[in-house]
C-alpha cells in the first residue's frame, strides 16, 4: 500500500468564509509553535473522482475500492486544507475552528465513541501550553504528537506523496527536483522555525535530531522589528527585498581594499562581517536605511543557518539537505542565500533543497498521525494536480506567489482510504 500521487492543487476559494458540514469534514490536526499556529484538515468531497492517472470524473454511486491485506477500503475524495496563525493570537485560531465547525474534525468514523470525537492531533510547544485553553473554550482534548516525529513524517509523506514538492533555487532559478523513492535517504531536515532543528532522516520514523541553533526565524523576525519597526513579517521581508547589505555589512573587498582574498577563495565581495560597517562609521541606526538593514539581518542568518547545516550533513555523509519551516516563505533571497552558503562550503558537493509545504511539515505529521489510531487510520492516497508546477520563476514570483496574508487557506485535492 502506497502514498501515490500525480501532483498538486493549491487554491484559496473556500479557505476563508465557507463552512463546511460537519460530516465533511476530518483529521484536524494543529502545530502550535512559539510563533506560529499551523492547522491541517481533510474534507470529502463526493462531487468528482480521480482514476489512477488523476484524470476526473463525476463520482457514480459506488465509490472505488482499494485492496490491502485483503480486505477492501472505499477511497474517499476531497481536499487537504491548510491554514495558519500567529500563536500570540491564538483566539483567531479557536474562532476560526469554531466558525469553520471543525470542532468534532479530529475523528471520522461515525461509530467512534463521542468522547473520542472530542480529540484532535496536536504537536509544537504550544500543544502543551495551550491544552486548558482549547478544553475551556472548545472542549478539545490535545493529543500531543512529538513534534520532531512529526516534523519527520510530514517531510516524509510530501517528498513521497506529492509531486513537484521538493525544489532547488539558485540564482534565481527553481528546479524541481525528481524524488526517487528508493533512494531518499539518508538526508538532512533543516526546520527553521522560531528556532532551528537539524534532524538525520534515515527512514520512516528513523531518525536523530543531530543539532539545533537559537538563531533562526524568530531572530529576523525579533531583531527586525526592534531594528526597523516593521508592523509585521511581510513588511520586513519585502523591505529586504529593496534593500542593499552592501551598505552595513563590512565586505572583504572593504578590508582588502576592493581586492579579493584568492589564495583562501575569498572573493572581494564576500560578507567578512555582517553589521560589519556600522562600527567603522560614525553614524546611529536612524542613519541607516530600513531596507538596508533588513536586507543585512536576512543575509546573516540565512548564511548562518546556511553554515550550520552543511556543517551537520558533513559530520554525517549527507549530501541532501531539506529545509523546511516558515522562515523561508517561498522567498527568492533567503533561498538563493542558504544555497549558496551550502554550495559554497560544500565546494559544490551537497545540494539545498526547499519545499513547497515548508512550514506545515509539523502539522502534516500530526495530521498523518491518525493513521496509528486503531479505528479511524487513513492513508493519503492521492494528491491530484491541477494547476502546473513545472515553471521556473523569477525570484518576484516565487515570493508573491508562495507568500500570503497569514490566514489565507489553501488546499491540495487527494484522495484518501480509511483502515
Ligand atoms: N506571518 C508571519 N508572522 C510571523 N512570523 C512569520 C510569518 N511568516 C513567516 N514567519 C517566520 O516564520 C517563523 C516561524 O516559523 P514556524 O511556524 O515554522 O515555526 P514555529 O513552529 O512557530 O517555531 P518553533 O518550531 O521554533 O516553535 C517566524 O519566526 C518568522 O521568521
Ligand atoms: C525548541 C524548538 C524545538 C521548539 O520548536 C525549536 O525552537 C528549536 O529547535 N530551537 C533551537 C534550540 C537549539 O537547539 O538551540
Amino acid at each position: 500500500m502506497e502514498a501515490r500521487c500525480s501532483g498538486i492543487e493549491r487554491n484559496s476559494e473556500d479557505g476563508g468564509s465557507k463552512a463546511l458540514a460537519p460530516d465533511e469534514i476530518s483529521h484536524l490536526a494543529l502545530d502550535i509553535g512559539g510563533t506560529l499556529i499551523k492547522l491541517v484538515y481533510f474534507s470529502r468531497n463526493d462531487s468528482w473522482s480521480v482514476d489512477d492517472k488523476g484524470a476526473k470524473s463525476p463520482k457514480g454511486d459506488s465509490p472505488l475500492r482499494v485492496s490491502c491485506s485483503n480486505l477492501d477500503y472505499p477511497i474517499l475524495y476531497g481536499r487537504i486544507h491548510f491554514a495558519k496563525f500567529e500563536t500570540i493570537k491564538v483566539n483567531e485560531c479557536l474562532e476560526f475552528i469554531r466558525s469553520k465547525k471543525l470542532l468534532h474534525g479530529g475523528c471520522w468514523h461515525h461509530e467512534a465513541p463521542v468522547s473520542d470525537k472530542n480529540v484532535i492531533k496536536a504537536t509544537g510547544g504550544g500543544a502543551y501550553k495551550f491544552a486548558d485553553l482549547f478544553k475551556e473554550n472548545l472542549g478539545l482534548n490535545l493529543d500531543k504528537e512529538d513534534e520532531m516525529d512529526c516534523l519527520v513524517s510530514g517531510a516524509n509523506f510530501l517528498l513521497k506523496a506529492v509531486h513537484h514538492e521538493a525544489f532547488t533555487y539558485m540564482d534565481g532559478q527553481k528546479e524541481f527536483v525528481q524524488i526517487d523513492h528508493n533512494d531518499l535517504y539518508p538526508y538532512l531536515l533543516v526546520n527553521i522555525g522560531s528556532g532551528v532543528s537539524m534532524l538525520k532522516v534515515d527512514g520512516d520514523g528513523k531518525f536523530e535530531r543531530v543539532s539545533g541553533t537559537n538563531v533562526g526565524g524568530g531572530t529576523f523576525w525579533g531583531l527586525g522589528r526592534l531594528l526597523t519597526k516593521c508592523k509585521s513579517f511581510d513588511e520586513l521581508l519585502e523591505l529586504s527585498h529593496q534593500g542593499n547589505n552592501r551598505v552595513i555589512d563590512m565586505l572583504v573587498g572593504d578590508i582588502y581594499g576592493g581586492m579579493d582574498y584568492s589564495k583562501f577563495g575569498l572573493a572581494s565581495t564576500t560578507i567578512a562581517s555582517s553589521f560589519g560597517k556600522a562600527i567603522s562609521e560614525n553614524k546611529e541606526l536612524e542613519d541607516y536605511r530600513p531596507e538596508d538593514v533588513a536586507r543585512s539581518l536576512l543575509r546573516m542568518i540565512s548564511n548562518n543557518i546556511g553554515q550550520i547545516s552543511y556543517l551537520n550533513a558533513l559530520r554525517f555523509g549527507l549530501k541532501r539537505i531539506f529545509f523546511g519551516g516558515f522562515f523561508i516563505r517561498g522567498h527568492a533571497y533567503t533561498m538563493d542565500t542558504i544555497s549558496v552558503a551550502v554550495n559554497f562550503w560544500s565546494k559544490g558537493e551537497a545540494k539545498a533543497m526547499f519545499l513547497r509545504h515548508e512550514g506545515f511539515l509539523g502539522a502534516l505529521g500530526a495530521f498523518m498521525s491518525y493513521e496509528k489510531n486503531n479505528y479511524d487510520g487513513l492513508m493519503v492516497h492521492q494528491l491530484v494536480e491541477q494547476v502546473s508546477t513545472s515553471a521556473s520563476y523569477s525570484g518576484d514570483k516565487i515570493h508573491s506567489s508562495l507568500a500570503g496574508d497569514l490566514n489565507d487557506s489553501e488546499s491540495i485535492g487527494c484522495s484518501v482510504y480509511t483502515t
